[in-house]
């Protein structure tokens, strides 16, 4: 095998040179710098091999701070694993496991950040390292005019008034970072300011002849209390409007949310509107009516999640209910989580994993930790579909009541 190493990425120009070969995109005229806006300098890495072409680097992936809700209305340091690249002319000779494996080390040695999540581009790719699917995303379309029901809201729903902005206008960033630090459900992961600039980037290239992104501030007593950020296409079906409007963020409390997609549902010359990141029991489809009531309702995964340093991790948390299980972890990629560990939670909420030599309850992959970090994936069963094994009964069923949550995970904005 080639030798990789991995470390520090340099050369922005040669970052940027491997994302278009990888992603077979046009290059931006922007300078490199505006383009990777949000990726601080010593959060981009790149991957060097032997004999490479020097005009782009092997492989390359970045990390966007981020925060994670957890449950328990905490908000924890996260490190968000994007812009992962293979050049081409590199792909399956281990580039990407050296990436890998060099990124657990590196959010392992950073204080105070235990887990690592990501968007995968394909879904085969990113559980053989750890990771675990920790929430599943729902796309719900809703016809223009769709009846959003909600009784118990309706006091609340009144109070709010929605303002529309564009992203290019002052200070549209800020806003949307306070509002998005402000109201987070568990699952939901929250950008650096930064984060946000990105977000209202409006390059020429990807813009062409659509509209820019449009951003709905709702406001409550003369302030912020959400937003909403969507783009129209013009449609029209035998002379009849049928835009679409396609929603990224839905962000606020949920009678904000109630009084935001009305107004979307609202909007002149639509047919239909198009909301990511639903969560697997929106508000949305239940406000609808169901899932036959909406136009459509496609299910995705959502946040991919990488429990690196397993005690830290499970500690930043709030548990659900007490729990007492040893369970033996199989994690090729983090070592140090490798072995067998007795967790116990407490009717407080607190959970503590220490190493143990006591036999096991309970066998599992890293990954499936990772699925239920934030009280979404069942491990209960997991271990009826085989993908867990028991040596003591009911022992993946304790540990997944103390790790669910009421709802399930929220949806997490695209990263
Ligand atoms: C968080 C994000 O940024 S998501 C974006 C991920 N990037 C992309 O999808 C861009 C296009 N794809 C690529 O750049 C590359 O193909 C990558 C990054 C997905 C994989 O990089 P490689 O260096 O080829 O992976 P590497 O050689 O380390 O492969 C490791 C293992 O994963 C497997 N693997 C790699 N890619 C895939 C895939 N797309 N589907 C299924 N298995 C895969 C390999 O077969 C290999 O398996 P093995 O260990 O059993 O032999």
């Amino acid at each position: 095998m080639t030798d990789i190493e991995v470390g520090p990425a340099t050369d922005p120009e040669r970052f940027l040179r491997t994302d278009t070969v990888v992603w077979f995109q046009e290059m931006l005229a922007a300078p490199a710098e505006t383009q990777l806006l949000g990726l601080p300098a010593d959060q981009r890495f790149a991957a060097e091999v032997d004999g490479a072409d020097e005009t782009a680097y092997p492989g390359i992936y970045g990390v966007y701070p981020l925060e994670l809700a957890v449950p328990g209305d905490r908000l924890v340091p996260c490190a968000g694993l994007t812009w992962v690249g293979v050049h081409p002319d590199h792909r399956r000779r281990g580039v990407l496991t050296a990436m890998l494996r060099h990124h657990f080390e590196q959010v392992r040695d950073t204080p105070g950040t235990h887990v690592s999540a990501l968007h995968a581009s394909e879904p085969a790719i990113y559980g053989r390292y750890g990771y675990g699917l920790a929430s599943v995303e729902l796309t719900v379309t809703l016809s223009r005019g769709t009846t959003l029901t909600a009784p118990g809201l309706e006091e609340q729903a009144g109070t709010v008034t929605t303002r529309l902005a564009t992203v290019t206008d002052a200070d549209v960033a800020r806003r949307m970072y306070d509002c998005h630090r402000a109201v987070v459900d568990a699952g939901a992961v929250v950008g650096a300011p930064e984060f946000y600039e990105r977000v209202c980037l409006q390059f020429p290239e990807w813009l062409r002849d659509k509209e820019p992104w449009r951003i709905l501030f709702a406001r409550r007593d003369g302030r912020d209390a959400g937003f909403a950020m969507f783009r129209r296409t013009p449609k029209w079906d035998d002379a009849r409007p049928a835009g679409t409007v396609e929603v990224h963020f839905l962000v606020g409390e949920p009678a904000v949310r109630l009084a935001l997609l009305r107004r979307l549902v609202d909007l002149d010359l639509i047919g239909s509107v198009r909301l990511r990141s639903g969560s697997a029991d929106d508000l949305v489809v239940a406000w609808a009516g169901g899932p036959r009531a909406t136009a459509g309702v496609e299910t995705y995964d959502g946040l991919w999640v990488r429990v690196v340093d397993l005690p830290a991790a499970f500690a930043a948390r709030t548990w659900s209910a007490p729990c007492d299980v040893v369970v033996e972890v199989a994690d090729r990629h983090a070592p140090w989580n490798d072995g067998t560990w007795r967790i116990r939670a407490d009717a407080d909420g607190a959970a503590v994993a220490e190493r143990t030599v006591a036999d096991a309850d309970l066998r599992l992959p890293v990954e499936a930790l990772g699925s239920a970090y934030l009280g979404g994936g069942n491990l209960a069963a997991l271990a009826r579909a085989g993908l867990a094994q028991e040596a003591r009964p009911g022992a993946a069923a304790e540990l997944w009541r103390a790790m669910r949550t009421d709802v399930p995970p929220a949806g997490s904005m695209m990263f």
